[in-house]
């Protein structure tokens, strides 16, 4: 997976704190707990020993608590914070041997950020807000003016160019951030809780728009959230964390179905399991006397999908993958996860 992963991270720390180099170096220290290491050398891990890779147009979630260290980690992708140690390979570069020069090709070309607090310029009109990056870059006014029109009409906003950004509301200041971030076509996006100061509804409108665009534009994105739901909702895999330290990393099937640990199971106890498992994870062998004339359904439905055919057939119902028959799915295996 490596070599066509966007982005490779191994064993990557940051630790805050005078003698933060140490820590990853020593054995002793790098086992400590946060709260030991900090009574010890007054220092704080806030990321240790993380390892993943983001594969091309996935969305890639980094999940956990406030204190968990996603921010950092995100940061530490991007190098707006300098990693203590580790690696960090984009599209098979590791950046963090990139001198400034390079750091800022990458930044302006490569990825773009779209942050919590929206970040916009508020003397800036919309048009101009989403056309800054170009503008840095040295595009000419029409072009940066005809590129910015198209993302702001992607992102739903067209008639707002010339508005300021207080005129708008949280949602479609939002949504100007994603324009903005759009602009400049890069290859990853990062998104830092992007959706967490928006109301409710507002913020499920939001994730769809994430979605529409990601189905559009088809970015790998690397999403940060502490909502389960979302992360649920949006990411083809999900990186928990907890205390600076990866504890799982899988799609929502494989957090509900096999939890790591018990962390992880109470994390995920209250998900509504026949909406994010599929058959793959509730099928069982088939078995001498199972009639198998009756329907057959992929692997990857999703259970929820599932409830009806399986319940109508009144018969076992065959999963097939590929031509070949993996299993068998009946009533008592759909009940034994919707009941
Ligand atoms: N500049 C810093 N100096 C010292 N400690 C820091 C610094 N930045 C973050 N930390 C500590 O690192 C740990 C991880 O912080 P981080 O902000 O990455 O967590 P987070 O999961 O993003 O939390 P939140 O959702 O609250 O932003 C925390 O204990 C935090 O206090």
């Amino acid at each position: 997976m490596t070599t066509e992963a966007v982005i490779s991270v191994r064993d990557l720390w940051k630790v805050f704190g005078h003698k933060a180099e140490q820590v990853p170096r020593s054995a002793e220290l790098s086992a400590l707990s946060r709260r030991e290491l900090m009574d010890r050398t007054g220092c704080t891990a806030a990321v240790r020993d993380v390892s993943f890779d983001v594969a091309p147009g996935e969305v890639f979630v980094v999940m956990g608590l406030s204190g968990s260290g996603k921010s950092t980690l995100v940061r530490c992708l991007t190098r707006l914070i300098e990693p203590t140690s580790g690696q960090v390979v984009f599209e098979g570069e590791d950046i963090l041997g990139a001198d400034k020069k390079r750091l800022r090709e990458l930044r302006r070309h490569k990825f773009s950020m779209v942050f919590q607090n929206f970040g916009l310029l508020p003397y800036r009109q919309v048009l101009d807000n989403v056309s800054y990056g170009l503008e840095i870059r040295g595009a000419g006014r029409a072009e940066r003016n005809r590129r910015a029109m198209e993302v702001i009409s992607l992102v739903g906003l067209d008639g707002y160019e010339r508005s300021y950004p207080d005129q708008l509301s949280g949602g479609m200041q939002q949504r100007v951030g994603l324009a903005r971030a759009l602009a400049g076509d890069p290859d990853v996006l990062y998104f830092d809780e992007p959706f967490s100061a928006l109301d409710p509804l507002i913020r499920r409108d939001m994730q769809n728009e994430v979605i529409r665009l990601h189905r559009e534009v088809g970015k790998t994105m690397v999403f940060i959230t502490h909502d389960l739901s979302e992360a649920l909702k949006l990411g083809d895999r999900i990186l928990i964390m907890r205390d600076g330290r990866q504890v799982q990393c899988g799609t929502g099937a494989e957090l509900v179905g096999a939890p790591a640990d018990d962390y992880v199971r109470d994390f995920v106890s209250d998900v509504p399991k026949a909406n994010v498992l599929t058959l793959r994870w509730i099928m069982r062998d088939r078995r001498d006397g199972d009639t198998l004339d009756g329907p057959e359904l992929s692997p990857d439905v999703v259970v929820r999908d599932a409830v009806r055919p399986v319940l109508a057939a009144g018969k076992p119902v065959k999963v097939v993958e590929n031509g070949t028959l993996v299993g068998v799915v009946t009533t008592e295996e759909i009940l034994g996860v919707t009941a």
